[in-house]
């Protein structure tokens, strides 16, 4: 499977090209960066850190170098993604994106590339974020109702969005389980808001040093609490998760998938 990585230089993206590098069922034929950066007509492995060359460059243009891949990653910014899910569009390339941040609206544009492309969108690419989605499905389900729930989300000083895909997929799972929108239920940043609303959910981000990530949710009762928990050590988990998403869309018609899909959850 042929690859790009948009953004080498980023964190997820240099972990992501590093990861690519070894798999024997992966090869890497571009990284695509900004325009004036020092790195671009760099090789790939020099720029990403790999350890050795690739053979293949760094770019500033994708389009560029789009006919010779299978897959595009992108990890990089909702600016740069609107670009690259265009350009898949138009080239008939394979996407996985794993960039967060984006509106309701333009969700909606990854949906529609589905009917051309096998795209790919995950919030979060860790197994264990998505076993965690799972259980909070059956808790919202059993009792969301009864719960007040919160989400706490904690992450790296560097952060560009808040609060963070992988907690806003959360409250949607608790608020489908629920059999509501959680357009109807989100708080966000909710100090300040006293009482407590009852049947809301409520959003608390936290910035700080080089956290990679952390989502706790709390269900609050009377008297006890429910806390399910999932914290990541650096950022290898997703970057492993991202290149198995790629892998995934080898074989794939057009159509929307999901980590779920890959993760077989
Ligand atoms: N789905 C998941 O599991 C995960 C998602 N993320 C998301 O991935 C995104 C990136 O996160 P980080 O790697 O931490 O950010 P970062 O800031 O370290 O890297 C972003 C990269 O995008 C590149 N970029 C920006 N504009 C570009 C352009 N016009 N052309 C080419 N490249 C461009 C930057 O040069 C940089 O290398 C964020 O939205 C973050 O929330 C991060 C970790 C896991
Ligand atoms: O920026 C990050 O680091 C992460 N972003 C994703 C998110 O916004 O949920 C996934 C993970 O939490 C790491």
């Amino acid at each position: 499977m042929k690859v790009i990585v948009v953004g080498p230089r980023g964190k997820m993206g240099k972990l992501i090209t590093q990861i690519a590098a070894s798999r024997e069922d992966m090869q890497l034929v571009a990284g695509v960066a900004p325009e004036g950066r020092d790195y671009i007509g760099m090789d790939l492995g020099q720029a990403a850190l790999v350890g050795y060359d690739l053979g293949v460059p760094v770019v500033d243009n994708l389009e560029s170098v789009i006919d010779g891949c299978d897959v595009i990653i992108d990890f990089s910014t909702k600016e740069m993604a609107m670009v690259v899910l265009e350009l898949a569009r138009k080239y008939k390339k394979a996407l996985v994106c794993g960039t967060t941040g984006f509106s309701e609206e333009e969700m909606e544009r990854f949906r529609a590339a589905a009917s051309e492309i096998p795209m790919l969108y995950a919030a979060n690419t860790s197994k264990l974020v998505n076993v965690m989605n799972k259980l909070l499905e059956i808790v919202a389900e059993k009792i969301g109702e009864e719960a007040d729930i919160e989400i706490l989300e904690m992450h790296d000083q560097w952060k560009k969005d808040a609060p963070s895909g992988t907690s806003k997929e959360m409250g949607e799972i608790m608020a489908h389980a629920m059999g509501k929108e959680i357009s109807d239920l989100a708080v966000y940043g909710r100090h300040g808001e006293c009482p407590r609303e009852k049947g809301t959910i409520g959003y608390h981000s936290l910035r700080a040093g080089n956290i990679p990530s952390s989502h706790s949710v709390y269900f609050g009762f009377m008297g006890e609490r429910l806390e399910i928990t999932h914290h990541s050590y650096n950022w290898e988990c997703f970057a492993r998760g991202a290149c198995d998403c790629a892998a995934y869309l080898a074989d794939k018609a057009p159509g929307f998938y999901t980590i779920q899909d890959v993760l077989n959850l």
